[in-house]
């Protein structure tokens, strides 16, 4: 009770639900879930369901959506059709379409869709960098330089990620410092932020604090995010070790969909339901509409034919059609 009553008073200005609907987030929610979610499908998305999904999240208040890749589609056929999807969306006034691209060839196919912003991905470890990427992570770092530089000089924002931060599926625990070293570099390239990405979810809160306590020794907490797969289940116990450290972005997805081909044993995301729910009962903001992103949940489970992973989802089922109910069972006043 102790710690959950320093947990509000450090992360959040506020602590009811009357004040939630003040307009500046707390935390900032930077959904993964047309990109990484659905990368890992077998079955190929139709741009137009892509499409509904990316809208329906911005309508639940989502203001950083990562879209697509513009990776090689021998690699990743899912994502074949980012220049369609980027070319379609609708996009509101002050929301964040990123994209992940590889290299300089995906770079300039993107360059063509309207692209404000890209994410450039060097792995944490040599093993996931050979399977990911083809090629070491040196050779990695080289080639998402080139990228950055030309997105700098075309006025673009670059996100970072390292994958692979606690543990490889090939090569097994993970070095903190060596994350640091990568974190340290893509912040030399002009990433304005980097995201620290458990791809296949072993980190627990003790791994978490240890890679912490190494990473901000090359930048500060505000700009590094958190993107946690919830293989194991530590999600939201790892955010917590995170927001301990004023992490302020985390990196979710919608109906905890998620994985990536190229890890075994790598599974959803954290659920950006279970997520925005848990920080709602931390008392901290996101403005985020949680019945809005409950439907946006399962319009996408619906049609990948697949019960939801998130838990807020399941349980709320078609009990509430109303946001500030949820939030009053967040918040424990119901
Ligand atoms: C990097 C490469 C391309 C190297 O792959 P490669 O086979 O070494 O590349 P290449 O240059 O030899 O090209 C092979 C073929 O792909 C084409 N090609 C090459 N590049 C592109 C491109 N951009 N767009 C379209 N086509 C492309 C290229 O033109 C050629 O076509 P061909 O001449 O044989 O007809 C490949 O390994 C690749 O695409 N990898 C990406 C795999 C991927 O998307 N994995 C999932 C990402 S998720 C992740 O990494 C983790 C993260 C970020 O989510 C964080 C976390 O969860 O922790």
């Amino acid at each position: 009770m102790r710690f959950f009553k320093k947990s509000l008073s450090k992360y959040s200005t506020i602590s009811t639900s009357r004040k939630i609907s003040q307009a500046v987030p707390d935390i900032r929610i930077y959904e993964v879930g047309p990109r990484d979610g659905l990368q890992n499908e077998s079955k190929f998305v139709p741009t137009p369901i892509k499409v509904e999904l990316i809208h329906k999240l911005s309508e639940a208040g989502i203001k950083d959506i990562e879209c697509a890749s513009f990776v090689s589609p021998k690699w990743v056929k899912q994502m074949s059709d980012g220049s369609e999807v980027m070319k379609t969306i609708k996009r509101v006034p002050g929301v964040n379409y990123p994209v992940l691209i590889p290299n300089l060839k995906g770079y300039e196919t993107a360059k063509q869709c309207n692209i404000e912003e890209i994410a450039i991905f060097p792995a944490g470890s040599e093993g996931f960098s050979q399977k990911n990427l083809n090629c070491s992570v040196e050779e990695g770092l080289k080639r998402f330089k080139l990228v950055a530089d030309q997105a700098i000089k075309d006025g673009m924002r670059v996100r970072g990620y390292v994958s692979c931060v606690v543990g490889c599926p090939y090569d097994g625990p993970i070095n903190p410092k060596g994350i640091a070293k990568i974190t340290e570099e893509l912040f030399t390239m002009g990433c304005y932020e980097v995201s620290l990405g458990d791809t296949i979810g072993v980190g627990t809160a003790g791994s978490v604090k240890k890679l912490m306590n190494e990473v901000i020794k090359v930048t500060t907490p505000d700009k590094i995010a958190l993107h946690f797969h919830d293989t194991y289940g530590q999600g939201l116990s790892n955010l917590l070790a995170g927001l301990e450290f004023g992490i302020k972005t985390v990196d979710s997805s919608v109906s905890g969909l998620g994985g990536c081909p190229y890890a075994r044993g790598a599974s959803g995301n954290l659920a950006t339901e279970d997520l925005v729910y848990f920080l709602y009962g931390l008392g901290v903001n996101t403005n985020i509409d949680l019945v809005k992103l409950i439907e946006a949940g399962r319009y996408i489970s619906n049609f990948l034919a697949k019960p939801t992973e998130s838990k807020v989802n399941r349980a709320i089922g078609d009990r509430f059609k109303n946001h500030k109910d949820i939030i009053k069972i967040a918040s424990c006043t119901l």
